[in-house]
């Protein structure tokens, strides 16, 4: 699924939040927006699930203008993502059930999805009895189970410990591998961008507007950030943060010495 920003405005109540937005997001590709806080990165992924309206310009879906949101463009938050009533195994496969599924089937894929994410023996927990890296895997199961064709992540792992956050960035990093979604993420985390993205879109402080956009897809990828030093370093400091206050940067300096 092709997502195409062409000129997109957004205001709300007057305060500019995008300024003349146009980017094509092309099929099975993932484009990371990194940008200061407040700045529009969860207005532009709320346009394209089409939970809002640009005040100009249009959002395409391979080349249609959207007209609301779809199941086939699956939203993602940091947290709150499940509902603390149901066990796991009901949050995954109510995304089912919503689309008219029958309940039987619905669990049944729901078990398989839970399995994907190594959650088997823990379907029948509810949220506030698994930790917050399991509550993650359970969202990112209920995100996948319904084979969305377009996926929109904001902050999905923000919430969580670096340990956690890279397990979880290796699960996201494979189910999207089996099921080849275009992919928009929205992240504070340099580093899980370059380690997820192929390419990364770096916002100015509002109304946001791209300061510098970085290709990566043919790169290989690993947690061993070292080849992208140079980029990492860039990209923070578009964002205005200097080596001397980031602790990575200045191990990997040490490294190259
Ligand atoms: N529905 C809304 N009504 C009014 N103002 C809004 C609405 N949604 C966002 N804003 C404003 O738009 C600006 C951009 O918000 P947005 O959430 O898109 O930023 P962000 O870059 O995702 O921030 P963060 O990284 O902190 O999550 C903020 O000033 C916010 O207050």
């Amino acid at each position: 699924m092709k997502l195409s920003f062409k000129n997109i405005d957004k205001q709300f109540s007057g305060l500019p939040v995008i300024e003349n937005f146009s980017r094509d997001i092309q099929d099975g590709e993932l484009v990371a927006l990194v940008g200061p806080s407040g700045c529009g990165k969860s207005t532009l992924l709320h346009i394209a699930a089409g939970l809002e309206k640009p005040s100009a310009g249009v959002m395409l879906v391979d080349g249609v203008p959207i007209l609301g949101p779809d199941p086939e463009r699956t939203l993602m938050f940091q947290e709150n993502a499940l509902y603390p009533w149901l066990t796991l195994e009901q949050n995954v496969s109510l995304a089912l059930e919503f689309q008219s599924m029958n309940k039987q089937q619905s669990r049944e894929q729901a078990r398989e999805w839970l399995k994907k994410v190594k959650l088997q023996g823990f379907e029948a927990y509810f949220p506030h009895q698994v930790s917050g890296g399991m509550r993650q895997r359970a969202a990112l199961a209920r995100a996948f189970i319904s084979n969305p064709k377009a996926l929109l992540l904001d902050e999905p792992f923000g919430a969580l410990d670096a340990l956690t956050r890279m397990t979880l960035q290796d699960a996201l990093r494979q189910l999207i591998r089996e099921t080849g979604p275009t992919v928009l993420l929205v992240t504070h985390d340099v580093d899980e961008a370059l380690f997820l993205a192929d390419r990364i879109l770096v916002f100015s402080s509002r109304p946001a507007t791209v300061l510098k956009e970085f290709s990566l897809s043919r790169h290989e990828k690993t947690h061993d950030l070292s080849e992208f030093a140079a980029m990492r370093r860039e990209i923070l400091g578009l964002l205005g943060i200097h080596a001397e206050q980031d602790d990575v940067a200045k191990l990997i300096e040490e490294m190259e010495v």
